[in-house]
């Protein structure tokens, strides 16, 4: 196989290849009908169903690769985007819901070390993989150098080894930051999973196709379909309370009196609407997931 002859009239998609975005990438990918096969140690795949290339790259890499054009689409996190600099060079193409956590300051909740206000760390010692977006927070609070530090992992461990005064890093469910003995004395950024695009890509038409299919998938994990009687007297009501995307479906029934509705509404919404649903009338309410959509 010659790789360089096969990429060439392909779309490049970086996905990252190890970490906590990986596994939610594979699953909107097989959603997506990306089909693919990775050969053992390769970090390029050929997709067989579409003219795209699958490029596994570690998460942090993905934002330059995109923005320097060396690759069309990719999948990361907005941190990574805003640390390395290149929210002006790539487009949000779709927030995709998952890896949602914080960038915060964290410094030592209890003890002769402890921080409870940020401004108490000016000047003193930050350790942080996000060296940029950590020297932008510092210098945004005030004039006085503090000093930042790079680590690449286990930021967690500096405080206790004595390398820092406070770290800046993820927090998601917060137990890595109690595990420590840390606590969070300020927001950095809230982040997610996002994909992006290179402004400048030439065939566009493949990249919107992979773009609709994956927020079609997205879609359909935060929706499901809520199908109800109620009596037409009661559409006004009914309507309000699922109002669907664009419209609710409504089709009448053999009784004049009633109709039937159908109508996509948030999973995360769904017990309340039922319950809405309920108090005005409606019966026979049932719920289906959406397997894929478009939207
Ligand atoms: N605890 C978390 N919860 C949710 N999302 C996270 C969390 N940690 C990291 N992320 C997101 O995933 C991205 C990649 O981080 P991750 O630590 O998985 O990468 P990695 O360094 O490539 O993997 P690994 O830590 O396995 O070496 C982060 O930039 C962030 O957007
Ligand atoms: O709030 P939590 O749910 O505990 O998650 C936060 C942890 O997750 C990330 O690290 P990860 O586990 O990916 O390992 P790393 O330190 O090697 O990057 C992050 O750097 C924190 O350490």
């Amino acid at each position: 196989m010659d790789l360089f002859a096969d990429l060439s009239d392909r779309l490049l998609f970086a996905v990252p290849k190890k970490g906590r975005l990986h596994e939610r990438c594979l699953q909107l990918l097989e959603g997506a009908d990306v089909q693919f096969r990775r050969n053992h140690r390769h970090d390029i795949a050929l997709v067989h169903n579409l003219p795209v290339a699958l490029v596994f790259l570690p998460a942090a890499d993905i934002a330059k690769f995109v923005g320097e054009g060396n690759v069309h689409l990719g999948i990361t996190g907005r941190d990574i985007v805003e640390e390395t600099e290149q929210s002006d060079k790539v487009e949000q193409a779709l927030a995709l819901g998952f890896g949602k956590c914080k960038l915060s300051v964290q410094a030592p909740a209890r003890g002769p070390q402890a921080v409870h206000q940020v401004e108490d760390l000016v000047g003193k010692r930050v350790v942080t993989s996000f060296t940029q977006l950590s020297s932008k927070y510092f210098a945004e609070l005030d004039q006085r150098p503090t000093e930042i530090k790079y680590v690449g992992g286990s930021v967690e461990a500096a405080c206790a080894l004595g390398l820092a005064d406070c770290i800046v890093d993820l927090v998601e469910s917060g137990e890595t930051m109690r595990a420590a003995g840390l606590h969070a004395i300020a927001n950095v950024l809230n982040t997610e999973a996002i994909l992006i695009r290179n402004p400048r890509v030439r065939d566009n038409s493949v990249a919107q196709k992979l773009i609709a299919r994956i927020e079609g998938v997205i879609t359909a994990q935060r929706y499901v379909l809520c199908n109800y009687n109620c009596l037409r007297s009661r559409l006004p009501a009914a309507s309000k309370i699922t109002p669907g995307r664009t419209a609710p479906t409504i089709s009448t029934l053999e009784d004049d009196n009633h109709v039937a509705v159908s109508s996509m509404v948030l999973k995360s919404e769904v017990a309340n609407i039922m319950d809405r649903l309920k108090e005005i009338g409606a019966t026979d309410i049932l719920v289906f997931n959406i397997n894929n959509c478009r939207v």
